[in-house]
């Protein structure tokens, strides 16, 4: 595994800030949930897993860190702390489900007979915890079905494969979804090679996918995202496969700005394309992507290249962190810790495991 994203231990919380990857690898200690809100946002930390984890666990340090004077402050504390988190960025839907989740359990923990600050605290905390530690202990499982998928599905004994954004240790905290996938097709023997798209403009790909490659050494070759259509027509890619911030209950898929037009050209070039993400990431209670609130972030990360303007003055931007891709072009399928499905059929099967 590449590098740990979040190192955490109960009352002390520490994130790699990604905005300084690859040249400099800087720990920076979060230790309230305004420290989590404000690294979320800036982008220190980054994918929809990770940002549910740091939030989450910012949360536990506050409240380790915190007095109480009754359980009803407590509750308050944390349903208020709660909102504000889910604020941070507002597409990936990880962070928004960790909520709800946290919230009906800390209404379990105020139900019991004799509950106490303590007992509630207590329980809240190692809630939290294992809420968190569950998230990561899916996706190897999701990485074998999708490379199992792949391979039953290619004329090809290995694959060559294009990836978007980073999907990998530093989104995730673990395995990785969609470079879950690509690290078993290496593991098993099954890739050739993997291309990752820089991904503009925060260069996911370029500082921290190409950085995951490199570290792990898999076989990867960096292009622009301008090359990615011509890659596919010219490098033989066998297939396509990418992560996701919310996964409506059609199959429609919120990922990173750029991840349409690579399911269109995909589409035209008969390359099957996967979306790879755990079922934290699916949201049921959306019919379709046009429900998902797509985040703009600032102008200032197309004008500037590392402090320095590269834009004239005046001119104007639209900067979406996402962009929705509709499910008839995930043709590979969605793959999850459960297995790959149809778009059509991701409901019925996570419906199915609900229950
Ligand atoms: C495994 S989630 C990764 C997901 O998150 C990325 O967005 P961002 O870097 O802005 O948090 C991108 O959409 C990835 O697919």
């Amino acid at each position: 595994m590449a590098l740990e994203a979040i190192k955490y231990s109960r009352g002390e919380l520490r994130i790699l800030n990604q905005l300084l990857l690859p040249h400099l690898t800087v720990y920076e200690a979060v230790k309230t949930t305004d420290d989590g809100w404000n690294a979320i946002k800036a982008m220190k930390v980054r994918g929809a897993p990770a940002i549910a984890i740091v939030g989450c666990l910012s949360l536990a340090v506050e409240i380790t860190k915190s007095e109480f004077t009754s359980v009803e402050a407590l509750v308050e504390f944390t349903r208020e702390r709660l909102a504000y988190l889910v604020t941070a960025r507002p597409t990936a839907v990880n962070m928004s489900r960790a909520a709800s989740d946290i919230g009906a359990t800390l209404c379990q923990l105020v139900a019991r007979p004799g509950a106490t600050i303590d007992s509630v605290e207590k329980g809240l905390l190692e809630a939290i915890e294992a809420m968190m530690a569950k998230d990561l202990s899916d996706n190897k499982s999701l990485g074998r079905f999708g490379a199992e998928h792949i391979m039953a599905n290619s004329q090809k004994d290995k694959a060559i494969v294009l990836t978007h954004c980073n999907t990998g240790s530093l989104a995730t905290s673990g395995y990785g979804t969609a470079l879950g996938v690509v690290r078993c097709l290496h593991e098993s023997g099954w890739l050739e090679r993997v291309y990752c798209t820089e991904t503009r403009p925060y260069n996911q790909g370029s500082r921290l996918t190409a950085y995951e490659l490199v570290s792990d050494a898999i076989p990867g070759t960096l292009i622009t995202d301008s090359m990615a259509a011509f890659a596919m027509k010219e490098r033989g890619i066998t297939a396509v496969v990418v992560g996701a911030d919310r996964v409506a209950g059609n199959g429609d898929t919120a990922n990173k700005v750029g991840t349409y037009q690579l399911a269109v050209a995909a589409k035209h070039h008969g390359i099957p394309f996967y979306v790879a993400a755990p079922s934290t990431s699916c949201d049921l209670t959306l019919e379709g992507g046009e429900g998902i609130v797509i985040e703009e972030r600032p102008h200032a990360e197309l004008t500037e290249i590392n402090g320095t303007r590269v834009a004239p003055p005046g001119i104007d931007v639209w900067n979406p962190a996402f962009d929705v891709t509709p499910q008839d072009l995930i043709t590979g399928g969605i793959v999850t810790e459960l297995g790959v499905f149809e778009p059509s059929k991701l409901k019925e099967a996570l419906q199915a495991k609900e229950k």
